[in-house]
């Protein structure tokens, strides 16, 4: 811990510098400069006076480039889209003032670590961060990951963690190659699934919420609509960068989309047996030893929905194979992941994925009634073939390393979705929120 007349003369005298003032970058280069910290910051060049004038009057300062904030700044955080890092950084470094730490915020810290390595001088010590959460969601309280990597100085680090306070997060301390390990784990693959979701509801021409309360009605599907509109209404170079430079993602990926084929094709060949034993072995590899379980609750979640219609009496809806959590569970327990482990060090949306997961497989007699439907039910057939399709195309782009066709299938779901993002980012803001606060309060529970 900091003492706090160390932290003061820190302020006084220390300025922090944000390369790639995007959505990420400005909610660190605003948080910083409300906790009371000197910073600096760039978009890229050619916009800058387009970006000086957008954030005229904010209490941080807007520079022309990476090297003017490089040249004044004790902490440099590259902001910038992953792809692109190596070629960025290569460009600001020799800037980097003498003694300053550097660091990026990129989702995948090898090539990160890989390129500050390369082009930094020697003098420069490396402490990169990432934050695991957008940047709609209040830093506080949500897990923050801390790389001290290349420490020449025993200041460099508090120093870090002093700036990085002011976000108010948990700090979680890892290597990047732990990193990367885990939010291939997490992030990776829970991208996969909700992204699959979107490409198979564009396929088919169907937006969800709209067809009344016989299918996709209720709790569990309002999480899987939201949460899936939510991330194609963000960048997707993100989701692209993620996924593509991390090589253990893609095993995750492809894996899923395996679980996701092989357990489709139990529901069509009428497997009962089998595909209730495999289940079974999933549930109990994933969670039979958990006695902290998130337990999120389908009525907590009924309010979420995009749906106008309210449903009348006798209406029922018919329950659903959801194949995208089956083949998530499924994917743990091949690839031997307790999903727990990763708790401390997940995204938001992880965490949900986890809690509705847990949901069906943990609610008493749940599990049977969706066995029944994958078995024996028809109405979700459509779907469900158009899902594993989506869920082999996206691990195909990720593993052939495609950003251009990653960007093509983002932005068609996209462009599907487009009326309909604003309003599901307000409901599904409000979903997380509620959700966030019943996970986190039983996550406490866990032994
Ligand atoms: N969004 C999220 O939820 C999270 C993202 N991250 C990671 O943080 C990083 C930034 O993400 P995010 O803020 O969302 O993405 P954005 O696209 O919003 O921000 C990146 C910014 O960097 C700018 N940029 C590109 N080249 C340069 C340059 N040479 N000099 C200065 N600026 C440049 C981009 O400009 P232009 O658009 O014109 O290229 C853009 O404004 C990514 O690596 C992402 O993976 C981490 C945690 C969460
Ligand atoms: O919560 C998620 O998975 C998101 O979609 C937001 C996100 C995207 C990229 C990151 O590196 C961290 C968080």
């Amino acid at each position: 811990m900091t003492a706090v007349s160390q932290l003061e003369e820190w302020k006084r005298t220390k300025t922090i510098g944000i390369i790639g003032l995007g959505d990420m970058g400005l909610l660190y280069a605003d948080k910083f400069a409300e906790a009371g910290w000197n910073v600096v910051t760039c978009d890229r060049p050619d916009v800058y006076e387009d970006v000086k004038e957008s954030f005229k009057g904010r209490k941080f300062t807007v520079l022309k480039d990476g090297h003017l904030v490089s040249r004044v700044s004790d902490y440099i955080i590259y902001s910038v889209e992953a792809e692109r890092i190596d070629q960025i950084v290569a460009m600001y470094s020799a800037s980097t003032k003498l003694g300053a730490v550097v660091g990026g915020q990129t989702s995948c810290k090898s090539p990160e670590i890989k390129a500050l390595e390369k082009h930094l001088p020697e003098d420069a010590d490396i402490v990169s961060v990432h934050s695991l959460h957008g940047p709609r969601v209040n830093p506080e309280a949500q897990p923050l990951v801390l790389i001290k990597h290349r420490c020449q100085r025993a200041d460099s680090f508090p120093f870090v963690e002093a700036v990085m306070s002011s976000l108010k997060s948990k700090h979680v301390y890892l290597t990047y190659e732990e990193h990367d390990r885990i939010t291939a784990d997490t992030q990776a693959v829970t991208h996969a699934a909700f992204l699959s979701m979107g490409v198979a509801w564009c396929k088919i021409e169907l937006y969800p919420w709209t067809i009344g309360v016989n299918r996709w009605f209720g709790g569990l599907e309002n999480v899987k609509v939201n949460i899936s509109l939510r991330i194609y209404s963000n960048k997707w170079h993100v989701y692209a960068g993620l996924a593509i430079t991390n090589p253990a993602a893609h095993q995750q990926i492809t894996q899923y989309a395996r679980s996701a084929s092989e357990l489709f094709a139990l529901f069509v060949q009428h497997k009962r047996q089998e595909l209730t034993r495999r289940l079974n072995a999933a549930k109990e590899f994933v969670f039979g030893k958990q006695d902290g379980l998130l337990l999120l609750d389908d009525s907590l979640l009924e309010r979420y929905s995009l749906s106008k219609h309210e449903p009348q009496e006798g209406e029922q809806t018919l329950p659903n194979s959801h194949l995208s959590l089956l083949a998530i569970v499924d994917s743990w327990y091949q690839l031997k992941i307790n999903p727990y482990d990763h708790i401390i060090c997940s995204t938001p949306l992880f965490r949900i994925f986890l809690g509705v997961s847990e949901y069906l497989f943990m609610t008493p007699g749940l599990l049977e009634t969706t066995i029944n439907a994958a078995i024996e039910g028809e109405a979700f057939r459509p779907d469900d073939l158009e899902f594993v399709i989506a869920a082999r195309s996206w691990s195909q782009i990720v593993s052939f390393g495609s950003y251009e066709l990653y960007r093509k299938q983002f932005e068609e779901v996209q462009d599907f979705f487009k009326p309909m993002l604003p309003e599901a980012n307000m409901i599904g803001n409000e979903m997380i929120k509620t959700i966030l606060r019943h996970v986190d309060n039983n996550e406490g529970r866990e032994s």
